[in-house]
């Protein structure tokens, strides 16, 4: 099995200096979808932010294939290893959606000659080589979703770091998104935050569950579904599972 793109996660904390922890943290994502669930402020996008090295941890060690992530000037090599996919999402409106790929290829360090490709290819991933020469403003909230994974996608890195993708999504752009993002994990490592019990339902091999900074479940989607018995009426098996683990003094790990 291809261990490129794991994701290691060793007895890491952070704080901000305004109040929040996060951890002690430890967890391997291996290859395929991992997902990263837990209530507003658990703390998955503070995570996301220490994985992709745009913020140092107090502690404890990431690697990414064995590769230390490291922020800053010395980071360059963890650029290459992750593509990210923020929660809130920003393009120009009047760029095309070429020049979008084209400018992320550039900053990833893709050389000129192969940056065609790759833009061709990212387009592709996600369904809209239709669209290349469309400006941003002219798409949906789906299609702009699927350009940020294009975004993410156009250096192919082994890695992924997606923040919520199909929220504020309709039911059939979810679903296209959870098509395409399933064609991608393919021989990558995606780490999946997300609100949504179907996501993971529908795309997750390995779940990790938050609750205001530290872990409280790690395991297979059959584990966590298993955390609780008792089927609740109108809640998902995944919703009963988080509701039961995220009571005061409750712990599946
Ligand atoms: N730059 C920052 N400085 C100080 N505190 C922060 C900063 N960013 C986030 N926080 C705090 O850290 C906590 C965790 O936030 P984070 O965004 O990581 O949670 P989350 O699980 O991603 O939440 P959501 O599901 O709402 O996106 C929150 O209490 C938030 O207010």
């Amino acid at each position: 099995m291809s261990t490129a793109g794991s994701v290691r996660v060793e007895d890491v904390t952070f704080t901000y200096r305004r109040g929040f922890s996060l951890g002690p943290l430890s967890f391997t994502a291996g290859r395929g979808i991992t997902g990263l669930m837990g209530p507003n402020g658990a703390g998955k996008t503070t995570l996301s932010r220490l994985v992709c090295g745009e913020r140092r941890p107090d502690a404890g060690t990431i690697t990414i294939g064995g590769v230390a992530v490291e922020p800053g000037r010395r980071g360059r090599h963890t650029k290459r290893l992750v593509g990210y996919v923020p929660q809130h999402l920003a393009f120009p409106p009047r760029a095309r959606l070429v020049e979008v790929l084209h400018h992320a290829a550039w900053l990833r360090e893709v050389p000129a000659s192969a940056r065609p490709a790759a833009v061709e290819a990212a387009l592709a991933a996600v369904g809209l080589q239709d669209r290349a020469g469309a400006r941003c403003r002219s798409l949906s909230g789906g299609m702009l979703r699927r350009l940020a994974v294009a975004q993410a996608l156009v250096h192919s890195p082994p890695m992924l770091f997606l923040d919520e993708p199909t929220t504020g999504l309709d039911p059939g752009q979810r679903t296209a998104m959870r098509d395409h993002l399933s064609e991608i994990a393919g021989d990558r490592t995606i780490i999946l935050a997300t609100h949504l019990a179907e996501d993971v339902q529908v795309l997750a091999d390995h779940v990790v569950v938050l609750g205001d900074g530290r872990p409280v479940f790690e395991g297979s989607v059959e584990a966590l579904i298993a955390v609780e018995p008792h089927v609740r009426a109108g809640r998902s098996r995944i919703d009963a599972a988080l509701e039961t683990l995220l009571q005061p003094g409750v712990s599946g790990q």
